[in-house]
C-alpha cells in the first residue's frame, strides 16, 4: 500500500468510524469483526471487547430467528436484504433520546443487510447497516394516531358516545348488501324516548342531556360487540342487530325496554324515570332497499307510540310483542 493509498485507508476508517450509521460486519459464524463507533455508543460495548464475539451470544433480546433467516438470505442470493421500521420496528434495542423533546424512546431503525465479497469473489461476510429513523417513525405514528382519533370523531355522536346518523347510516347500507350475499338474519331495532320533551320541559336541557346520554350507556350494556347502536336523531336510536332473528331481536328488545323503564336518574337533587317505544323489523328479500328497511321498522316504533309507548312493536303487519308472546308470532 503506498503513502496516498494509505491516506485514503485512513480517511475511511475514521469516516466509518465517525458516521451517524449503524456498521457490523459479521462472518458466517455471526461473530462480530467490525462494529463502529455508532454502535458502541449506543450498545455500551466498546469494539475491542465485541471483535470476534458471537453477536447473537452477546444480544440475547435480538429476534435471532428473523436475523437468521435474513442473513442466510443474504448468504445464499449474495444480494442485499431490506426491512423497514414498518415490518419491524427495530434489531437492537437501542435507546434513542429525540432532540426536540428531549423525550426517551426505543430506536425506531431501517436495517440493510450487505453481502461482503473477497478479492476471491466468496461471500463469507456480511454487513448490517442500521438507520435510526425514530424521528420519521415517532412524526408518521403520531400522524397514524392523529387520523385515527379524527376518524373516530368524525363519525361519533359527541353527546352519547354512539355512532352518529351519517356513520350509522353507512352501516345499515352496508348490512343491507351483506344481506344480499349471506342472507343471515339481521334485525333492525328503532326507539325513541316517550315525552322527552316533557322531559327537557320539566327539568331542563342538561337533564334531556343526562338522560340521553345514561339511555346511550344502558343501550351499550345490554348489546353484543357485534351490534351497531347509533343516536339516528335527537331522541331516537337505530341498531343493527347482527345475526339475530325477530324471536331474539324481541328478547334483546324488551330487555332493553325494561331496563330503561328500571333507570333512576338523578340529576342536580331531581330523579327522572322514563320509558321507550321501539320497532322491530327483520331485513327480508322483498325489502327493495336500505330506506325500505328503516321505514318498515320506523312505522313499527310509531305503531308502538300510537298504542300507548313503552312497548315493542314488529313490522309487516304492525304486531305489539305483547301479542305474540300470547302465542300470535308473526316472523317477517
Ligand atoms: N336535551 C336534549 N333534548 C333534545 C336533544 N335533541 C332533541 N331534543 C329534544 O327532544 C324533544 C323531542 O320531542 P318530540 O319529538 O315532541 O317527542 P317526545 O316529546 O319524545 O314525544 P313522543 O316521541 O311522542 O313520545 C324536543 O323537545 C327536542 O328539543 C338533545 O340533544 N338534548
Amino acid at each position: 500500500m503506498n503513502l496516498m493509498e494509505l491516506d485514503d485507508f485512513h480517511w475511511l476508517m475514521d469516516i466509518l468510524q465517525t458516521i451517524d450509521v449503524g456498521l457490523v460486519v459479521i462472518d458466517r459464524h455471526y461473530h462480530v469483526q467490525l462494529w463502529n463507533g455508532f454502535m458502541e455508543n449506543h450498545s455500551g460495548h466498546l469494539a475491542s471487547h465485541i471483535r470476534g464475539q458471537s453477536l447473537i451470544e452477546q444480544f440475547p433480546d435480538l429476534p435471532e430467528g428473523w436475523l437468521r433467516r435474513k442473513v442466510e438470505e443474504v448468504f445464499a442470493l449474495r444480494s442485499p436484504v431490506f426491512s423497514s421500521w414498518e415490518q419491524r420496528p427495530r434489531l437492537f434495542d437501542f435507546v434513542s433520546t429525540r432532540p426536540f423533546t428531549g423525550h426517551s424512546v426505543l430506536m425506531y431503525q431501517n436495517i440493510t443487510l450487505m453481502p461482503l465479497l473477497s478479492r476471491s469473489g466468496n461471500c463469507d461476510h456480511i454487513c448490517i447497516i442500521l438507520y435510526d429513523v425514530t424521528d420519521a417513525a415517532i412524526g408518521k405514528l403520531g400522524l397514524q394516531q392523529a387520523n385515527q382519533q379524527l376518524k373516530a370523531l368524525s363519525i361519533t355522536d359527541r353527546l352519547t358516545g354512539l355512532y352518529n346518523r351519517g356513520h350509522w347510516e353507512e352501516c345499515l347500507r352496508l348490512e343491507y348488501q351483506r344481506y344480499q350475499r349471506t342472507s343471515s338474519p339481521v334485525t333492525l331495532m328503532m326507539f325513541d324516548i316517550d315525552f322527552f320533551k316533557k322531559i327537557n320541559d320539566t327539568y331542563g336541557h342538561p337533564a334531556g342531556d343526562a338522560v340521553l346520554r345514561r339511555v346511550s350507556a344502558t343501550l351499550r350494556h345490554e348489546l353484543r360487540n357485534t351490534d351497531i347502536a347509533g343516536r339516528y336523531g335527537g331522541e331516537e336510536f337505530g341498531v343493527l342487530l347482527l345475526d339475530t332473528d325477530t324471536t331474539t331481536a324481541h328478547a334483546v328488545a324488551e330487555r332493553l325496554r325494561i331496563a330503561i323503564s328500571n333507570l333512576l336518574i338523578e340529576h342536580e337533587g331531581q330523579q327522572i324515570t322514563l320509558t321507550i317505544s321501539l320497532g322491530l323489523a327483520c331485513l327480508a328479500k322483498s325489502m327493495a332497499n336500505a330506506a325500505d328497511w328503516l321505514v318498515e321498522a320506523d312505522n313499527a316504533l310509531y305503531h308502538s307510540k300510537r298504542n300507548g309507548r313503552n312497548q315493542v312493536t314488529l313490522a309487516r303487519p304492525a304486531i305489539p310483542l305483547r301479542e305474540m308472546n300470547a302465542g300470535h308470532l308473526t316472523h317477517c
